[in-house]
């Protein structure tokens, strides 16, 4: 059986490049030869029109008909669901369908775990399953949570994330302590950064200064440039849009980071 890992993006506060990591951090490891699945988790739908499919309110299938058949005890057709992009990723994709998931899952048993059910049978075909959250921490981000191995923290670094973070923390460590005892923290990846700007030096030093210690902070730092978002606008990794850019470079950087797989730095409770 093949070891997949299941990693959710993770960040209450919105705009800090959870989509946008997300994206370039999975097809870097398509790049170094994995099977990897994306699952777009979130109401806006941007990862699935980052990867091209824009008019996504018009899809049939989507992870938001994926839950209602496990709901309502359907065979979820994965085939009909999966849609395969041009640069070997595969998705399930997200349309506005989602925003009221959590009111259809009032009655449903363990619902925290829905979306860990729905996606148990195909942590077979994959090595990578990667979780884009919303930005919040509602019934949405708990049961991905309650899917994954790691979670992955983009922060941004214009300013310090402290009690964010701290909020986040705890959540990861409800749902450790409650659902999901093997959930781990990937790390912090710092995105979105002016490194031109004493401000984001300084702050860049306080992230790895206070969080450190516990969590993994990741070397590469995703640098804030106007490529970032043209390649989402044109259905493109970073890789395919710009190839040789600061960003595409930091991306490809962070995936080797990801696969080195070091030491987990990290304490049974995550606290600060
Ligand atoms: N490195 C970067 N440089 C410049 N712009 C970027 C970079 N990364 C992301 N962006 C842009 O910043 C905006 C927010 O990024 P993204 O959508 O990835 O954040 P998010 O955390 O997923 O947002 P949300 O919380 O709404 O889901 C987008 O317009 C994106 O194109
Ligand atoms: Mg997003």
């Amino acid at each position: 059986m093949r070891k997949c890992k299941v990693i959710a993006v993770t960040n209450q506060k919105g705009g800090v490049g959870k989509t946008t990591t997300t994206e370039n951090v999975a097809i870097g490891l398509v790049r170094q030869g994995f099977d990897v699945l994306i699952v777009d988790f979130d109401p806006q739908g941007d990862l699935t029109s980052c990867l091209g499919w824009k008019n996504n309110d018009a899809l049939e299938h989507s992870v938001s008909s994926m839950l209602d058949d496990y709901i309502n005890d359907n065979d979820i057709d994965y085939d009909s669901l999966i849609l395969h992009h041009e640069e070997d990723v595969d998705l399930i994709p997200a349309n506005i369908e989602l925003a009221d998931f959590e009111m259809r899952l009032v009655s449903v048993i363990n619902r925290e775990q829905t979306l860990s059910n729905c996606i148990e049978p195909l942590r077979d075909k994959y090595d990578y399953i990667f979780i884009d959250c919303p930005p919040s921490l509602g019934m949405l981000t708990v049961n991905a949570l309650s899917a994954a191995d790691e979670v992955l923290i983009p922060v941004q670094t214009q300013y310090l994330p402290a009690k964010g973070m701290t909020k986040l923390l705890q959540t990861v460590n409800k749902v450790q302590r409650k659902i999901n005892s093997n959930l781990k923290i990937t790390g912090i990846v710092m995105t979105l950064a002016d490194l031109n700007t004493n401000i984001t030096k300084s702050t860049i030093d306080t992230i790895r200064e206070s969080f450190g210690k516990n969590i993994r902070v990741f070397d590469t730092i995703i640098p804030k440039a106007t490529k970032a978002s043209e390649a989402s606008i044109s259905g493109k990794s970073i890789y395919a849009y710009a190839k040789d850019s600061k960003v595409a470079v930091a991306y490809d950087n962070l995936t080797k980071e990801l696969v080195k797989n070091p030491k987990i730095r990290q304490k049974d409770e995550i606290s600060l």
